[in-house]
């Protein structure tokens, strides 16, 4: 069966005083209907711009998509008009950030904003998108729905609001989820509860989910597949279970050494000295090498390509670039 979506190739620069940043390097993944793909890394790795390429969201001047082709049920998103691509992001792609509050508008009822996307995209009338409103309230679990149709955003907690968020998103029955870091801004208690209620969307409306994190806690709790990236790269990916019981890659394998733990940082589980390579100085290698505890020669002149393992695992480093392997 054809994946929901295909990525292929992705490449996504940004121009900055210092120079062309890569932000997004080459990047392939797919996800297929009713799967969550979880992309993980540590901050500035690229997950966030994978998702705003993905959403139409980088433009120039600032940066720009600068190859590869993002394929969404038979059509390459990248090469759509605007107005075709606004009504698949409005309908079937929808988006939730860490921060609700910079999604929301501050000035409207958070009812408005609930019924704006059913009246827009559903082309339902003000009575209908209303009860419809209602009824998406309630399903994403808050009590007394008419008052909070007649509230503003800075009424509501963070997790109300990000409640609210996932109403918006889930409105127009998307196929694909989109969710930056979720549940990041919120306490612990809050993120299973809301990471239950996405789970709980999923396996009702066969909907797929993009989750973006830096918490392999959430990854464990979320994932069928996983894909880890490192300075705009995929370093590894695959299954769920197979990644974590067989983790490969020496940063995946850094990464699980302890067991994931929700809420925890992937910047404060991971012990290797040294830091992520800036972007603006990279030079041809795996651009792991100054952190890795199995750094050869061949590592720091030329860059590995994502392979198949044979577990189903996809791995770009050189101890497995041989049919042997070294460690
Ligand atoms: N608007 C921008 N202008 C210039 N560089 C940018 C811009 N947005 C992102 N970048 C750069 O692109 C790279 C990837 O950033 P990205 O936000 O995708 O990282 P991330 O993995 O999502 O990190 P975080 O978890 O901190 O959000 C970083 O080097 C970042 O500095």
């Amino acid at each position: 069966m054809e994946p929901l979506m295909n990525i292929d190739r992705l490449s996504t620069v940004f121009f900055t005083e210092d120079g062309k940043v890569t932000a997004v390097d080459e990047v392939s993944f797919s996800i297929r209907e009713g799967e969550t793909v979880c992309i993980v890394g540590e901050s500035g790795c690229g997950k966030s711009v994978t998702a705003m390429s993905v959403m139409g969201l980088v433009e120039e001047p600032g940066g720009k998509v600068a190859g590869g082709s993002i394929n969404f049920r038979g059509e390459d998103l990248l090469r759509l008009d605007k107005n075709t691509l606004r009504s698949i992001r409005g309908n079937e792609i929808a988006m939730i950030f860490q921060e609700p509050m910079s999604s929301l508008n501050p000035v409207m009822k958070i009812g408005e904003q609930i019924m704006e996307p059913l009246t827009v995209h559903l082309r339902m009338n003000k009575k209908q998108a209303r009860a419809q409103a209602i009824e998406l309230i309630t399903q994403v679990g808050i009590s007394r729905p008419e008052q909070i149709m007649d509230s503003y955003p800075h009424e509501l907690s963070g997790g109300m609001l990000q409640r609210i968020m996932i109403a918006i998103a889930i409105s127009c029955g998307p196929k694909l989820l989109i969710a930056d870091e979720p549940t990041t801004a919120l306490d612990v208690t809050i993120q299973a509860q809301i990471l239950d209620l996405l789970r709980g969307f999923k396996e009702d409306s066969g909907m797929s989910i993009l989750l973006i994190t830096h918490d392999l806690g959430v990854v464990a709790e979320m994932a069928d597949y996983v894909i880890v990236m490192y300075s705009g790269q995929i370093v590894e990916e695959g299954g769920v279970v197979e990644l974590f019981q067989n983790p490969k890659h020496p940063y995946t394998r850094g990464l699980l050494k302890s067991k994931p733990v929700m809420g925890q940082r992937l910047e404060e589980l991971y012990s290797i000295p040294g830091q992520v390579p800036s972007p603006l100085a990279l030079e041809p290698s795996c651009y792991f090498h100054d952190r890795c505890g199995h750094c050869m020669d061949v590592c720091r002149t030329r860059q590995p390509q994502l392979q198949e393992t044979g577990s189903g695992q996809k791995v770009a480093c050189w101890l497995y670039e041989e049919a042997e392997v070294y460690v």
